[in-house]
């Protein structure tokens, strides 16, 4: 299909879900949300910053690589390096001091929902869905205050021994304080003088500074976590998320393996009492290597339905289940680059036995999907256009705020750039005799041991920021496939 009949097909998609959407019951999102705290770095910032410390120290750093900021040299050395590849990364800090400096030094523009669970609460809410169960095991009163105050956005609470299901305003325990994240956001074009060099930002990105209190646990309470089997039982879907906060060891003695099991033990539990629930997980940026193959080996890997991440995520995926030469290939600017990022997303559904596996990049997204997954390839198509349509009206607007905003995103331009490199994915297909060129053209391709749907992007040419967009393709894609399932029961 050409741009102009990939325009048609998004319409048909959008209406499709939009028919569908209301089929979903409700929607079970856990763990993690936290306040936003988004920058976006501006001419001079970068300089500024530098002076206050040693540049060469930061030069030294760079090589070092930190995968955790403990210092201003730190922050300002990964700032560097995400700004000149321009991609995506979040990093941990684990004291409060990397906050106070750039409170001190950088001042930001606007706090916001952040954490893929709240971003996707307010979403899935903001959609009309019938209901969403929200779940933060740190909900503070502050915390609470940036989740829509909707009534179809509730947060469980036990209280005498039973659940009651409460807006988060009344569910909040104010024991707790707000996670606060820094959010650096960067713009393409952007020039920063350091050192010797010059760097010229390729494309909007951001940088996510993840603070990591002492307190914070991903963890459910026992009440909670005990009425599990009663909540699951009315619940289409869970989108799950927060992992990357796992450490291996805490001061108390337990270690990661015991929160690994707890979070096995609680999709267990959601499962108990219906075991046709759809189980998503959200992954993201995890510098701990250790930690990122233990949430993949021993929390998704035959517990977890769909998997949503981006490219560098793939790789990163790729690199610790040893396929480090395919995960190389994936994140290398070469022409070949889209071929490894698919051959790397099939070994992920194999390896990890998914249902699907939907990976989201500048310009298009491919979605591998294993032969049992319940919806055809044609209703999977439309969850991935009205998931680009929904990203892109977030890019342009900066939120989604009810169903009717997700339109604007039909506006936004299809990807050349995008088309140019799923032509590359194509041609591959067709010469390895996967599928013929029109099949792969109609972005529906059903091969013996699974099927792969691929569709070019709309990408808004400067977007009101980025943090988020990925949540929210991921989320909006798990929600209408959840959709097309529910419609598939009614027939
Ligand atoms: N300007 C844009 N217009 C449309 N989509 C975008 C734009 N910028 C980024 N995206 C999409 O958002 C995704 C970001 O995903 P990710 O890095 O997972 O972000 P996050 O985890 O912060 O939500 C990109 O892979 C791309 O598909
Ligand atoms: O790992 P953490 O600290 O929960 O942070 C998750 C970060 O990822 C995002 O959810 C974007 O995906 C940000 O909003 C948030 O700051
Ligand atoms: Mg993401």
């Amino acid at each position: 299909m050409d741009i102009s009949e990939w325009d048609k097909r998004y319409i048909e998609g959008y209406e499709s879900v939009a028919r569908n959407i209301s089929c979903v019951n409700r929607i079970f999102v856990a763990y993690n949300s936290n306040v936003d705290a988004i920058k976006h770095i501006g001419p001079g910032d970068v300089e500024n910053l530098l002076r206050k410390v040693d540049v060469d120290t930061v030069q030294q750093r760079i090589f070092s690589y930190p995968r955790q900021i403990d210092s201003p040299v730190d922050f300002l050395a990964r700032l560097l390096i995400a700004m000149k590849d321009g991609k995506a990364a979040e990093i941990p800090t684990y004291s409060t001091d990397i906050h106070e400096w750039l409170t001190d030094n950088l001042v930001f523009d606007e706090a916001r929902m952040g954490g893929q669970a709240g971003i996707i609460s307010n979403l899935l809410a903001n959609m009309d869905l019938n209901k969403v169960i929200a779940y933060i095991p740190w909900l503070s009163p502050e915390q609470a205050d940036y989740f829509v105050s909707s009534p179809n956005l509730l947060h469980p609470f036990v209280r005498q021994g039973r659940m009651e299901l409460l807006p988060p305003a009344e569910a909040c325990n104010s024991d707790y304080k707000a996670k606060v994240n820094w959010i650096i956001e960067f713009n393409k074009g952007l020039s920063v003088k350091y050192a010797e060099d010059r760097i010229i930002v390729p494309r909007n990105n951001r940088l996510i500074i993840s603070s990591r209190p002492p307190w914070i646990r991903i963890d459910m309470s026992d009440e909670i976590y005990e009425h599990l089997p009663e909540m699951g039982r009315t619940v289409d879907g869970a989108i799950l998320s927060g992992y990357q906060m796992i450490k291996e060891e805490y001061e108390d003695g337990k270690t990661y393996r015991d929160y690994v099991e707890r979070a096995v033990g609680a999709i267990g539990q959601l499962k108990k009492a219906n075991p046709d629930i759809c189980i998503h997980v959200e992954f993201t940026s995890i510098q701990n290597k250790f930690i990122r193959s233990a949430i993949l080996n021993d929390i998704v890997r035959n517990h977890v339905h769909s998997l949503g991440l981006d490219t560098v995520e793939v790789a990163n995926a790729l690199n610790v289940l040893g396929y480090e030469e395919l995960a190389y290939s994936v994140i290398k600017k070469e022409e070949d680059a889209i071929v490894s990022l698919y051959e790397g997303a099939v070994r992920l559904l194999h390896e990890l036995k998914l249902q699907r596996i939907h990976v989201h990049s500048l310009g298009f997204y491919i979605c591998v999907v294993s032969k049992d997954c319940p919806i055809d390839v044609e209703q999977h198509l439309d969850s991935l256009l009205f998931a680009s349509t929904t990203a892109a009206s977030r890019a342009l607007l900066g939120g989604i705020k009810s169903f009717e905003d997700i339109k604007a995103g039909l506006d936004v331009p299809i990807s050349t750039q995008g088309m140019d490199q799923i032509e590359k994915l194509g041609a591959y297909l067709v010469r390895q005799g996967k599928c013929n060129l029109e099949d792969f053209e109609n972005g529906c391709i059903c091969t013996r041991n699974h099927d792969i749907l691929i569709i070019p992007a709309r990408v808004v040419d400067h977007p009101v920021d980025t943090v988020g967009i990925g949540d929210t393709i991921s989320a909006s894609a798990f929600a209408a496939v959840l959709a097309g399932m529910c419609s598939l029961r009614e027939d």
